[in-house]
């Protein structure tokens, strides 16, 4: 499991070390790893070390003092090495070890920033040294002016410290222009802004130096799932289980209009291991069902005399047809667990329950919020996932999944988890059908469970997010595997499911330090 802090969190737990007097040593651990990182990023691209150009972007604070100290390394290894000062004060001691280690200072003027960016430009590397946890709000004056013609014509490797610059760590949110990183060094622990969006975005690779914090690290505030966590989590049956003891999903999608939404929903939860599928819904739909998924076992009743562990509902639903939204409604109502999807989600109650996992993209859960209330539209969700996913699970009192490039989890509890597994082929219409169906599916087979997550360290009252979580790396990394860089068709994102399954699920043989969780490396 990785684990993701806000800026405040990582200062209050470096806080006794710097009232220890060991600031010092943590900004040379941190500048160490950052140098450390450069040279291998260099080194896995096969770019030259000696004589390369190195452009460090520095702020007044210990950010850019870790940046100096980072650029005075890569100076003693032979880069010819440029700080450019964006402020009327530099660390002292940094830029002092900086001029020893050889390296150039220039200080940015708003009249020089169009000759400097040009000159960060044609760099081999820039790092982003200009603003840390410590940043009140985004980029100023010609910081921002430099940042922003860097942007136009951007370096070959842009590297940030600790968090690109005008980026919020806690949440992710810009204000003002931001360095596309192709890497950032963070230390002492990930930070929650790195891994949603639109932070993911800027951030590229995360790489976490440990510098000595971790112990004194609190409980996160977002958390990912790796691959080790789902061969924990993921169910196996035993040898006396038996079709309903492994879970029943009950399905309720698909319409007139959307037939095909049914279909992928119930193929997801096929390939996701649930021990049946009982689909409620329109009989040209169940034609069609029984046509592609024989093992679907179709019917007429209600909700009330069907015997499910969890219901699916809403994907390819468009609210025209009554008796479905009936179900739509009377499966949320159950008690049981329920996934509910697109056109499930217009026809809830404002106020639902822990484990209703809500499945909406960025427009649906505009549309939500602002139905409750809240005066989000889709740029604003997009520009503030988290915030987002936080407002509608208090809203609603349900999970809260917003489905993207990052996918986010979010709970009533204030719990969060962030996968993001997948490839950009994934943004394929039916794709969300097959995550609902995945996410029924564990929710059906796991969601009673109880000891299989608190034995994880999950709190039992957070396994929905967990389970929604789990599903979202699950159909990611079918996704990617299906894709393998070339289109991709959401039947073919479930098909890749029982392999991907088949690949977690032999960690749990492994040996501990076999297993990937041991990198630092978030992706
Ligand atoms: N605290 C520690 O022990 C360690 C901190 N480290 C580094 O220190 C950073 C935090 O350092 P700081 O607290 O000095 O914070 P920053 O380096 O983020 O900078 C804060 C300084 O910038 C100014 N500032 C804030 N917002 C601004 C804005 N929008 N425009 C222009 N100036 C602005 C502030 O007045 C303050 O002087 C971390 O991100 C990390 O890189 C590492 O060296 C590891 C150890
Ligand atoms: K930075």
């Amino acid at each position: 499991m990785i684990s993701a802090y806000t800026g405040t969190q990582i200062r209050e737990a470096e806080k006794p070390l710097l009232d220890s007097g060991m600031g010092a040593v943590l900004m040379q651990r941190a500048a160490y790893g950052l140098a450390h990182a450069v040279v291998s990023e260099l080194r896995t691209r096969g770019s030259r070390l000696y004589g390369c150009s190195v452009v460090v972007l520095t702020g007044k604070g210990n950010n850019g003092g870790d940046g100096l100290f980072a650029a005075a390394h890569l100076a003693g290894r032979g880069m010819r090495t440029t700080a450019v000062l964006a402020a009327d004060s530099a660390h002292p001691d940094a830029l002092a070890a900086f001029e020893r280690a050889g390296g150039r200072v220039v200080h940015l003027t708003e009249a020089n920033a169009p000759d400097l960016a040009a000159q960060a430009g044609r760099a081999d590397v820039v790092i982003d040294a200009l603003l840390g946890t410590g940043a009140q709000g985004g980029l100023r004056g010609s910081a921002a002016a430099l940042v922003s013609l860097l942007a136009e014509r951007p370096p070959r490797l842009a590297v940030a410290c600790d968090v690109p610059s005008g980026l919020n760590s806690d949440t992710g949110e810009t204000a003002g222009p931001v360095l596309f990183a192709d890497l950032t060094v963070t230390f002492g622990g990930a930070k929650a802004g790195l891994l949603a969006d639109p932070g993911a975005d800027y951030a590229g690779t995360v790489h976490v130096v440990p510098i000595g914090i971790e112990d004194g690290l609190p409980w996160p505030a977002l958390r990912r799932l790796e691959p080790s966590d789902l061969a924990t989590l993921l169910p196996s049956p035993s040898r006396r289980s038996h079709k309903y003891s492994r879970g029943v999903l009950g399905v309720v999608a698909g319409s007139t209009a959307y037939p095909g939404a049914a279909v992928l929903a119930c193929r997801g939860a096929l390939a996701a291991g649930v021990g049946m599928v009982r689909y409620l819904g329109p009989p040209d739909v169940a034609d069609l069902i029984r046509q592609s998924c024989p093992e679907v076992v179709c019917s007429t009743g209600t909700v009330a005399d069907t015997h499910v562990q969890a219901w699916l509902v809403g994907s390819g639903m468009d609210g025209a047809d009554d008796e479905q939204m009936q179900h739509v409604r009377d499966a949320a109502d159950s008690g049981l667990p329920t996934v509910a999807d697109a056109g499930a989600l217009p026809a809830l109650p404002d106020v639902l329950a822990p484990q209703v996992v809500l499945t909406p993209h960025a427009g649906e859960l505009a549309t939500l919020l602002q139905r409750l209330g809240a005066g989000m539209d889709r740029e604003a969700v997009e520009a503030a996932t988290l915030a987002a996913a936080r407002q509608a699970a208090g809203l609603t009192e349900a999970t809260v999944l917003l489905k993207g490039a990052t996918t986010l989890v979010a709970s009533p509890y204030q719990d969060f988890y962030s996968q993001s597994d997948g490839t950009p082929w994934l943004a394929t219409a039916g794709s969300g059908d097959v995550l609902a169906g995945v996410i029924g599916a564990l929710l059906a087979q796991v969601g009673s469970d109880v000891g299989r997550f608190r034995a994880a360290g999950i709190d039992p009252d957070e396994r929905w997010a967990a389970i929604a979580a789990m599903a979202a790396s699950l159909h990611a990394r079918a996704g990617a595997a299906a894709s393998n860089g070339a289109p991709l068709t959401a039947g073919r994102v479930a098909e890749a499911i029982p392999g991907i399954w088949d690949k977690v699920s032999a960690l749990s043989n492994q040996r501990p330090w076999e297993r990937n969780s041991r990198s630092h490396r978030l992706r």
